[in-house]
């Protein structure tokens, strides 16, 4: 279903309840740009390292785009878990799952109080923007906790760069490919304001300097579009 959330006059802050649930898909389709193509990239680079049996955590999973593109690459059989605290999510991702015949276990949690199950690859793409930072940094620690050693904690991003005439100028940029995706002026504004303290981004160097604070060896850049980013973060 297409996009329309914001094409009304807004009377609340950015949720994910059934409306945005209900064309998830499409919104997130056409407001992050390659989202298809990293999350297959994501995909791809996780069935090339993970042996079978190995666990993959979604943290965060909305309709579980993530999850079903790693079964979709899968060569052995893997455990994949979704966790998200959006019902309305999930009951799509549950549809999803079923009708492409993936075995996803989904589960409704909050993941910052949840207990991380033992894995070898968690997932966060998107997510932990909408994470207040005193959390976020717990919850990256608990992820770098729950993982094997050697494990690997990919994350997605949207960023805000160091540079205030850069930052500025890349959110032109941002917004003139919104505008290509068919969002009024009207919309973006809408969802911009929505957003406002609720999506907080930090710079590629906060997003390193957490991972690392959090307990991981190392952290590389895999992917980056603008004020998007996407962080391997590997325990030791
Ligand atoms: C932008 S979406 C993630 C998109 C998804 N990972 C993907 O790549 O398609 C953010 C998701 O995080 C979930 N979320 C936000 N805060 C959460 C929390 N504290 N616990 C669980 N899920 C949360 C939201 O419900 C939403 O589905
Ligand atoms: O539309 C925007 O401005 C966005 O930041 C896109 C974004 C995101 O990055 O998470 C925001 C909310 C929706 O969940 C989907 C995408």
């Amino acid at each position: 279903m297409m996009d329309t959330v914001f094409t009304r006059p807004i009377e609340k802050q950015f949720e994910f309840d059934a409306s945005v649930a209900s064309v998830f898909d499409d919104m997130a389709a056409r407001s992050i740009p390659f989202y298809k193509e990293n999350l297959a990239l994501i995909a791809r680079l996780l069935c090339a390292i993970l042996k079978e049996n190995d666990t993959v955590v979604d943290l965060g999973c909305s309709t579980a785009n993530t999850l079903l593109m790693v079964h979709k690459y899968a060569k052995v059989p893997l455990q994949l878990y979704g966790f998200d605290n959006a019902e309305a999510m999930l009951e799509i991702a549950a549809q999803k799952t079923h009708a492409f015949g993936a075995k996803i276990t989904l589960e409704k949690a909050d993941i910052t109080t949840l207990c991380i199950p033992s894995a070898e690859a968690i997932v966060a793409n998107y997510t932990l923007q909408f994470i207040r930072p005193p959390k976020r940094a717990l919850l990256v620690a608990s992820v770098c906790d729950a993982l094997t050693a050697g494990g690997v904690f990919i994350f997605s991003e949207k960023i805000v760069h160091e540079d205030p005439v850069l930052s500025k100028a890349m959110i032109e940029v941002y917004l003139d490919f919104k505008r290509e995706q068919g969002y009024s002026d009207f919309e973006i504004s809408q969802k911009r304001e929505a957003l406002e303290n609720v999506l907080v981004p930090y710079t590629e160097q906060e997003n390193k300097e957490m991972a690392l604070k959090a307990g991981f060896a190392q952290v590389e850049t895999l992917f980056k579009w603008g004020n998007f980013a996407t962080y391997l973060a590997k325990k030791a």
